[in-house]
């Protein structure tokens, strides 16, 4: 009984021969919410055959789910249904098929999951899990006051601090693992756009570390073999009236709240450029949100977007050192636009390939590879087919970007995919956005945060530093494979490498002190 709520026997031989793997959202293996309703006549795409009762269950991976999606897309198409036990799940495997479902029909096909354990949790106060409901408007139309196209621009001076800062590092700890200072340059940039405050030092303390261990705590128990009362249902009511049994669900709301409190209610009020939090609290009333609504929000902000930043910039890392051409490319263009001033957001425009290196990365490797799957709240038609509202769509990100018809030679890293013959960038498709941040109204809301961030970062390191691998003791190239891919259970990234850095200027590290100098006064304008 110890572990009822924390979960089913982890180990359970059940559940590594094919049960696992959907994430945060995909808790209803064997309960599903789903019941097929009488009165309407469903027409699900076909799919891969499954065994009785089970179904495709037994099927699933119990890890790199994606990989198996993207391999059942080359025997059934763009659209195929796959069924754990009685649940559907229809997976979108083209950008059209995407589009029409996700996008043209999003009033329908924007809830998400909803599950016994996570409401154990207090899952309905993170904006990524929450409802399709009116609590979820109001934090995205908060979220959108601070992170749409213009406001965002208002981070930009710490996104190049901190992207100068990150290369300061790289110089003074050059035995530190890359992947760590790629964290704290992205925790420190979302840290500080929250709640203001000095950029992480990367030997200093890391004022993120309880926030980051409390979300991997609860991806952790929010994984469908961690959660019997969502495989017994009818034992919600025990649960809910044992203090015992809920204590873990209850130690990490009390725990998450506490920090999440602390944090908010040590805003910097000092910071001039006008914190998330700042502008949450100013404007509780015009939101719609309470204090508590106004913390969770903050609290997801940082989740949703540290690793996801952190992780694509260790995919662009890996691309580039296989890839030397492609850095040549980069840096011949800074080196023409920019010369010895370290470039800036003011020299976007004038670096398309920098752009273009991005978006191939996302493609190339996108860390939410199957996307957070959505929840269709009505009956949904598409393509000649009728999906019931309870169905679960998958927007695979992999398959979609990989699409030979959209991307030919997809294996292959080539930034210049998303340029003409002039070396600009390809005005994007209607139904093409950047496949990685997801569609419809669920789309990535930190999306333009994100890419100016990857920006700044990019230009940055690839104008100060030529990166190489480093070598052993014979001389040979200690390398990381192109596929040597973690699973982090609806994230992904490369598993962790070192890099040779080469400064590409006399006296990087005193011009970096000064860029560092004259961005600090930025930031203080
Ligand atoms: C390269 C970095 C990032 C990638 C690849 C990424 C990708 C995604 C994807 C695929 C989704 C799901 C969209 C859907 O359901 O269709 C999502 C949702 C979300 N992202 Fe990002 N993201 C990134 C950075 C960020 C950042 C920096 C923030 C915060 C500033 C952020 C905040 C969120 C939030 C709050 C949601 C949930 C939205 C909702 O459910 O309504 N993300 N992201």
């Amino acid at each position: 009984m110890e572990h009822l709520l924390s979960g089913l026997a982890l180990d359970s031989e059940f559940f590594k021969l094919g049960g696992t793997v959907l994430g945060l959202c995909l808790l209803f293996l064997v309960t599903s919410r789903y019941t097929a309703r009488k009165g309407i006549k469903a027409i699900f795409p076909p799919g891969p055959t499954g065994l009785p009762l089970v179904r495709n269950l037994l099927q699933f991976p119990s890890h790199f789910f994606w990989y198996q999606l993207d391999a059942w897309s080359k025997l059934h198409g763009p659209v195929y249904t796959f069924w754990i036990m009685n649940q559907p799940f229809v997976v979108l495997n083209t950008a059209a098929a995407a589009a029409d479902v996700l996008d043209h029909q999003s009033g329908i096909t924007s809830g998400r999951l909803q599950t016994i354990k996570g409401a154990f949790y207090g899952v309905d106060r993170i904006l990524t899990t929450k409802a399709h409901s009116l609590g979820w408007r109001a934090a995205r139309k908060a979220m959108h006051a601070s992170f749409n196209i213009h406001s965002t621009l208002r981070f930009g001076p710490l996104q190049a601090y901190d992207a100068t800062n990150l290369c300061l590092g790289l110089i003074r700890y050059p035995n530190k693992p890359f992947h760590l200072h790629v964290h704290r340059w992205s925790a420190s940039i979302i840290f500080r756009c929250l709640y203001g405050h000095d950029a992480f030092d990367i030997e200093g303390d890391d004022p993120s570390t309880n926030m980051r261990r409390l979300a991997e705590e609860l991806v952790q128990a929010l994984l469908p073999q961690n959660s019997i009362v969502d495989i017994f249902p009818f034992l919600t009511p025990l649960i809910q009236r044992s203090k015992w049994l809920r204590r873990e669900a209850d130690t990490w709301k009390k725990e998450t709240d506490d920090e999440g409190n602390r944090l908010y209610d040590g805003v910097d009020p000092t910071a001039t450029w006008s914190t998330f939090v700042g502008d949450l609290n100013t404007n509780l009333e015009k939101y719609g949100l309470t204090k508590e609504d106004a913390n969770w929000l903050s609290i997801t902000v940082y989740i949703a977007g540290q690793e996801t930043t952190a992780y694509t910039l260790r995919v662009l890392m890996l691309a580039i050192l296989h890839n030397p051409a492609v850095a040549k490319a980069a840096q011949s263009q800074l080196d023409s636009i920019c010369g010895s001033r370290a470039p800036s957001f003011e020299h976007r425009e004038q670096l398309p390939y920098i752009e273009a290196l991005i978006k191939e990365t996302m493609r190339w490797r996108p860390v939410v590879p199957g996307g957070v799957p959505h929840l269709a709240t009505e009956d949904v038609e598409f393509q000649g087919f009728v999906v019931p509202k309870g169905t679960i769509f998958f927007d695979n990100i992999w398959s979609q970007s990989r699409d030979p018809a959209v991307y030919p030679d997809p294996d292959a890293f080539d930034p210049t995919r998303f340029l003409d013959a002039e070396g600009c960038l390809i005005p994007q498709a209607p139904d093409i956005p950047l496949l990685a941040f997801g569609r419809g109204r669920r789309v990535c809301p930190g999306r333009d945060f994100a890419s100016n961030g990857l920006f700044i970062v990019t230009a940055t390191l690839l104008w100060a530093f030529d990166f190489e691998w480093p070598v052993d003791s014979k001389g040979k190239p200690i390398m990381c494979g192109t596929s040597e891919m973690e699973d982090h259970v609806v994230l992904t990234t490369v598993r962790s490498f070192d890099v040779k850095i080469t400064p590409r200027r006399e006296g990087l590290e005193e011009k970096l002190i000064e860029i560092l100098a004259e961005r600090d006064t930025d930031l203080s304008v």
